[in-house]
């Protein structure tokens, strides 16, 4: 009789490991993308810079409709009225212009007209099918499925405090104002990641489900890769 090992059976991860697997996919982050090393060194022009604001603008205007297409998918009501913080966070509510009208600031303090970024003129082509790539899978798959592809935020905290750390030094003509949204993101990201791997790991119990949640997190992570990839093709900051 064959062995569990030879007919593929892998034992499940308990939780630590689990949390760990995800965890080692900080390599695949945007962070390490050389236009956003480069970003973060200083060594960008005031148009890359822009050109990045406005295509991520892109991003920050879909997640809400992503997340709504996960609480469409979700039928159970305590997840929605956490879920719904999120749509909240971005979209804005009674005391809180929210996170797109930060961004809006944002684009101002390095010189693109509010009407100019909500145009969305500057959009790139492979900015757009990333984008809709990551709204399309939240409104097909299992709300669960789309909860764990939030997961990229596990690593964002980093990306928003090393920006205000370096920024202000080496970019000094954007007003400090505008980097109010990068401040506001680290504690709705940390409570943000909080639910989201609760839900994770209550839902993605075998070592395949497990195996599963690694490549939905591997396929967000893809889609941020080539939002940078497509910015940095058409911006050039890898042909200086
Ligand atoms: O600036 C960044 O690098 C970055 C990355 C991510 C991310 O990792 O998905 C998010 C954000 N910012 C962000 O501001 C944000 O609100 C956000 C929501 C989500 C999500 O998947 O629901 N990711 C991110």
């Amino acid at each position: 009789m064959m062995s569990r090992q030879e007919v593929g059976f892998q034992p499940r991860w308990d939780k630590a490991t689990f949390v760990d697997q995800l965890m080692a996919n900080e390599k695949y982050y945007h962070i390490h993308h050389p236009f956003n090393v480069r970003m973060q060194d200083g060594s960008l022009t005031p148009d890359q810079i822009r050109g990045w604001v406005a295509n991520r603008f892109y991003y920050q205007i879909s997640i809400p409709q992503k997340d709504a297409a996960i609480l469409a998918n979700c039928p159970d009501r305590e997840t929605r009225r956490r879920w719904l913080l999120r749509i909240q966070d971005h979209d804005g509510c009674d005391g809180n212009a929210g996170g797109i009208e930060a961004w809006t600031r944002l684009g101002e303090a390095v010189g693109i007209p509010r009407s100019e970024l909500w145009s969305l003129k500057h959009v790139l082509p492979g900015v757009r099918f990333a984008v809709d790539a990551y709204v399309n899978f939240a409104r097909q798959a299992p709300w669960q499925e789309g909860v764990c592809s939030s997961l990229t935020e596990l690593f964002a905290p980093k990306i928003h405090k090393d920006r205000l750390a370096s920024w202000p030094k080496n970019y000094p003509w954007i007003e400090a104002e505008g980097l109010h949204y990068f401040r506001s993101r680290i504690p709705l990201a940390q409570r943000d990641v909080e639910h989201g791997l609760q839900v994770t790991l209550a839902y993605f119990q075998g070592r395949e489900q497990q195996e599963r949640a690694l490549e939905i997190l591997r396929f967000k992570l893809n889609v941020l890769w080539s939002m940078m990839d497509a910015i940095d093709l058409a911006y050039g900051g890898g042909n200086e």
